[in-house]
């Protein structure tokens, strides 16, 4: 037996124990999930509240350990003292609760990550086990210690994971992950981190990882939709959405920039002129305007007002909303005021004022051109639905008796005839109207006849019935003859207001945020700590900020920790050093990890002809890519692939005002090989040698 199938064999023995003892683990999960569900069949409140605590831990814990099916354990520290333990995707401890296998984020894991022979942090070995399932095919050891070691195998772990093959899906890389990736994988959650590096140099694999070891160390404060991880694209989230499941962690918000407006998905790109002015601040106030315009079709007289005057009392209505910090939608009752006034006194029907003025959403005052939204609209969206303010919430509008019952989770009908004013069922029943008790006067016998139809109206509105008659309050608090209603509707659960706020955002690609789109992350991380991760040499939009700290500052943070990957681990060196010449100067090329790599260039007569020749993926400008069936060059930013053919870099770089750079995104997409195929001359730069 060979020295390598001999330490395959003890590493074997461990992956089986650690599999039987997930096995024992999921048998008890699935009994622990059956019983919750169990004991929901009784139904009292403490019974559900047990159940739903229950079945929670339980659910989590299945799909933690389904999640884990393939290679949970990867990694071996043997210590200069004899201690030996495994490294996993999860921790996993035997029936006397003695670890088999230490989380990957915990902190004893860590010198896996960051020991190396000048800083060896008493590990002698460090071991990276490969395994395709439950089978251990593969070893690599790295000695840090001068005291021999025993059963030493090796077949260079990074390399081998660098060239395996590529699949449709980015995957993780616990179990290779450098050491200056691990310091930013690692860094304090508070504050603001700002990661940066060159193409290929793991930023996002970083970003992802992050993401996980945050939710690991502090789970009370991250797990549940609190982290929220922001791509440039759909087609990008799309690629590496496996990589934090595949981690164990699926309670992570990943979104594109165009995917960040609830109920909106934008995926195609305005042109960088178009980009330019929606990405630009000023759209700020002309949102701001547009938002307090009158809207299309709504009434245009009353009475004796005509379209000016009304024009003039919306004017009106906004000037006495900002001095106030009002929102049009929370506007009405100001618009009521001022047209009453207009009309001495007169009260305005609230049909007219509920057509005249009435809720928008930010989809009403910005609609789809053509039917569609580009993703340089979302930011736009996000800042109408802050400006216009949500339509008042049902828990804002609620009188304050409803509000009693919900919170107590009891409608009592006295409670609700005697202890609230009147008043306030009416104005659900007719807003801005008079209540028929006010109408009718003082008299009893008349207040008692407006009492019941304004009971009638609340038994068609809420479904309750009158029971009986009491002394109670009429609807402006006087002493009056009122009704009791019974046989009331449930009551509804009461609406929290949904936080959509997080504890902390990482935001990929990050170079390339308009003013605008800081202002729709920033919205989302008011109170959030960030992960900042970007290149600057591949930032394309035309309102891209100039440094990071002018970015930083566009998010709404002061200052922020950096921390710089300076090895490529994706562009091999060939490519990586002809890619450097579309670099803007002051910009340091990356040291690529990667030795070799192919790179051709011809030139052409038939563009469509060479391409249909080629194998691999297209990468083409805009206007081209339909026609040659390739990828257009905007949606590559992120991605990777074997072997690239580039078409007509001349074009993309007159395409846009950052062309150059947009060009340096795609001649550092490559794994192994590069083919340029133009027939325009080259641009200037890539001729330099
Ligand atoms: N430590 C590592 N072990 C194995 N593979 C790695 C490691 N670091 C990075 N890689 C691989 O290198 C490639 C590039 O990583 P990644 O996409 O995270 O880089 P990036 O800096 O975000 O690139 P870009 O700036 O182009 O978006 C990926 O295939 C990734 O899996």
């Amino acid at each position: 037996m060979s020295e390598t199938a001999r330490q395959i064999a003890i590493e074997q023995q461990v992956v089986d124990t650690v599999y039987a003892r997930l096995e024992v683990m999921r048998a008890q999960t699935r009994q622990l999930s059956e019983e919750g569900h169990r004991r929901a069949g009784g139904g009292p409140v403490a019974g559900l509240v047990e159940r739903d605590a229950m079945v929670l831990g339980a659910a989590a814990r299945l799909s933690d350990l389904d999640g884990q099916e393939e290679g949970i354990v990867f990694g071996r520290l043997d210590f200069d003292d004899d201690e030996t333990y495994r490294i996993g995707r999860l921790g996993v401890r035997d029936a006397d609760r003695e670890p088999l296998v230490v989380d990957w984020r915990a902190p004893a894991a860590a010198p896996f990550y960051r020991a190396t022979p000048g800083e060896p942090l008493g590990v002698a070995r460090r071991r990276v086990i490969t395994c395709t399932g439950r089978t251990v095919v593969g070893l690599d050891d790295e000695v840090l210690t001068d005291t021999p070691v025993d059963g030493v195998v090796g077949e260079g772990a990074l390399l081998a994971s660098l060239t395996r093959e590529r699949g449709a899906h980015m995957r993780d890389i616990v179990s290779t992950i450098q050491r200056e990736q691990d310091e930013a994988v690692r860094a304090p959650a508070a504050g603001v981190t700002l990661i940066t590096g060159g193409p290929g140099t793991g930023k996002t694999q970083v970003a992802l990882h992050r993401a996980a070891y945050l939710l690991y160390r502090d789970r009370g404060r991250f797990a549940d939709g609190r982290v929220l991880v922001v791509g440039p694209s759909t087609v990008f989230t799309t690629y590496i959405g496996r990589v934090l499941p595949g981690l164990g962690e699926d309670s992570v918000h990943l979104r594109a920039i165009g995917d960040l407006f609830d109920g909106v998905v934008a995926t195609r790109r305005d042109c960088a002129e178009v980009a330019r002015t929606k990405g630009d601040l000023r759209m700020v106030r002309v949102l701001t305007d547009l938002a307090w315009d009158t809207p299309p079709n709504v009434p245009d007289r009353l009475w004796g007002l005509d379209a000016d005057d009304l024009a003039r009392a919306r004017r009106e209505v906004r000037r006495r909303c900002e001095a106030a910090g009002i929102t049009p939608n929370a506007a009405r009752a100001q618009a009521a005021t001022v047209l009453a006034e207009l009309l001495d006194g007169r009260e305005v029907p609230a049909a007219f004022l509920t057509a005249w003025w009435p809720s928008l959403t930010p989809q009403d005052v910005l609609p789809a051109q053509r039917g569609e939204w580009s993703v340089d609209d979302v930011p736009l969206l996000d800042e109408l639905a802050e400006i216009l303010g949500r339509p008042q919430r049902v828990a804002e509008v609620r009188p304050e008796w409803q509000r009693r019952e919900l919170r107590s989770g009891a409608r009592l009908a006295e409670t609700f005839v005697l202890s609230l004013s009147l008043g306030d069922g009416w104005q659900l029943f007719a807003p801005g109207v008079a209540t028929p008790i006010a109408q009718s006067g003082q008299s009893l016998d008349s207040g008692h006849w407006g009492a019941q139809r304004w009971a009638a109206a609340i038994i068609l509105r809420e479904g309750h019935q009158v029971v009986g008659w009491v002394d109670g309050f009429d609807p402006y608090g006087e002493e009056g003859h009122v009704p009791v209603l019974a046989e009331p509707l449930p009551v509804a659960q009461a609406e929290e207001p949904v936080e959509d706020t997080y504890q902390h955002v990482i935001i990929d690609e990050a170079q390339d945020l308009s003013p605008m789109e800081c202002r729709m992350i920033a919205r989302r991380a008011a109170y959030a700590s960030m992960t900042i991760v970007g290149d600057l040499g591949q930032a394309t939009h035309p309102l891209a900020a100039g440094s990071w700290p002018e970015l930083v500052h566009r998010l709404g943070k002061r200052t922020a920790r950096t921390l710089d990957l300076p090895t490529g681990y994706r562009v091999p060196e060939v490519i990586a050093d002809f890619a450097a010449r579309a670099l803007p100067p002051g910009i340091a090329p990356t040291r690529s990890f990667r030795p070799g790599g192919r790179l051709a260039i011809r030139r052409v007569d038939d563009l469509a002809e060479a391409v249909a020749r080629e194998t691999g993926t297209v990468i083409a400008p805009d206007h081209l890519a339909a026609a040659l069936h390739a990828i257009p060059v905007s949606q590559v930013k992120g991605l990777e692939y074997d072997r690239v053919v580039l078409v007509e870099p001349a074009d993309i770089v007159a395409a846009e005002p950052r062309g150059m750079n947009r060009l340096y995104v795609a001649l550092t997409r490559a794994v192994g090989e590069l083919v340029i195929l133009h027939r325009k001359p080259l641009p200037e730069q890539l001729t330099r040698a």
